[in-house]
């Protein structure tokens, strides 16, 4: 019997170079576990930062819903460069240039501003320490001691919600922290219930910002949209960018904007590298 989602087509992805692999399962009652979803990461050719999976919506006014699984196979609430992606599918499916997704996280909209180019609106911040959340009220979320210490990580960062967790540090040479030596440390310290995303930024400018991103239940990543997304709202709170900038990344540069209906935007390029099946050897030892 061969596995269920053995010979689905997916799409292989990018969007920033955050490495994304779009799943459509709309029309088929599956869903795919933790141990599936870490299982087509090991297929040729797919190893990825997050799996989208798209599913039928539960309510008729949305159009489709969205599953986001970290490679892993932890779940995300919310991704943007990976909903860019999946907006992208749908697009190419139905010619939809716009579409609403359901998500952990809330509705989300994305729409296609250019073929290759697709902006998504992550809702609004959240900016009380359940919502993160944190392990306790820390007072300012903008101005938060990292309490206990992590040796040769700045002692203090801003933290904020985009429907999954960010921890922000302000540093002066983004590209020269050791990203790979606190990013684990930092992920999973005791101030994060469900571990957090870790961004180091450098404000070049008001309206141009340096990141670096070590994400949750990935690691360093090309991309990260709700990270930059988040360092946009730290940057504004603590006074050093207006509410909207360029974000450079390793993988592409993304246009954060949080605007006065208190919705973040981001914009962005999206790729489709190439399209294949699952194979059922992918699947071997799991249940069917
Ligand atoms: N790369 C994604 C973020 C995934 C976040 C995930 N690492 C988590 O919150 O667990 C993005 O473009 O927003």
């Amino acid at each position: 019997m061969p596995h269920a989602l053995a010979g689905r087509p997916v799409l292989r992805m990018n969007g920033a170079g955050n490495e994304i692999l779009v799943l459509d399962l709309r029309g088929a009652a599956l869903s795919v576990s933790p141990q599936e979803a870490r299982a087509i990461a090991t297929q040729a050719g797919l190893a990825y930062d997050q799996l989208m999976v798209i599913h039928d919506p539960r309510e008729r006014s949305a159009d489709a819903a969205l599953t986001i699984y970290n490679v892993d196979g932890s779940l995300s609430a919310a991704c943007g460069n990976g909903t860019r992606c999946a907006a992208f599918a749908l697009a190419r499916a139905e010619g939809a240039p716009a579409v609403v997704f359901e998500t952990d996280a809330g509705r989300v909209a994305s729409w296609r501003e250019e073929e290759f180019y697709f902006r998504v609106d992550m809702g609004r911040p959240r900016l009380a320490w359940r919502e993160i959340p944190l392990a306790r009220d820390v007072g300012d979320l903008a101005d938060v001691a990292l309490d206990p210490p992590v040796p040769g990580a700045p002692a203090r960062f801003s933290a904020v919600g985009m429907g999954n967790p960010h921890a922000v540090f302000f540093v002066a040479d983004a590209e020269g922290v050791d990203l790979l030596g606190l990013g684990p440390k930092i992920e999973r310290h005791p101030l994060f219930p469900e571990r957090v995303n870790v961004s180091f930024a450098e404000m070049r400018a008001r309206d141009d910002i340096l990141l670096r991103v070590f994400e949750r239940g990935v690691g360093p990543t090309k991309a990260c949209g709700s990270a930059a997304c988040a360092t946009l709202v730290a940057a504004a709170q603590t006074g050093r960018a207006e509410r909207r900038a360029r974000v450079r990344l390793p993988g592409g540069d993304l246009t954060i904007e949080w605007r006065d209906d208190d919705h973040v935007h981001m914009s962005g390029p999206v790729a489709l590298e190439f399209e294949t099946t699952l194979a059922a050897r992918t699947f071997e030892g799991l249940a069917a």
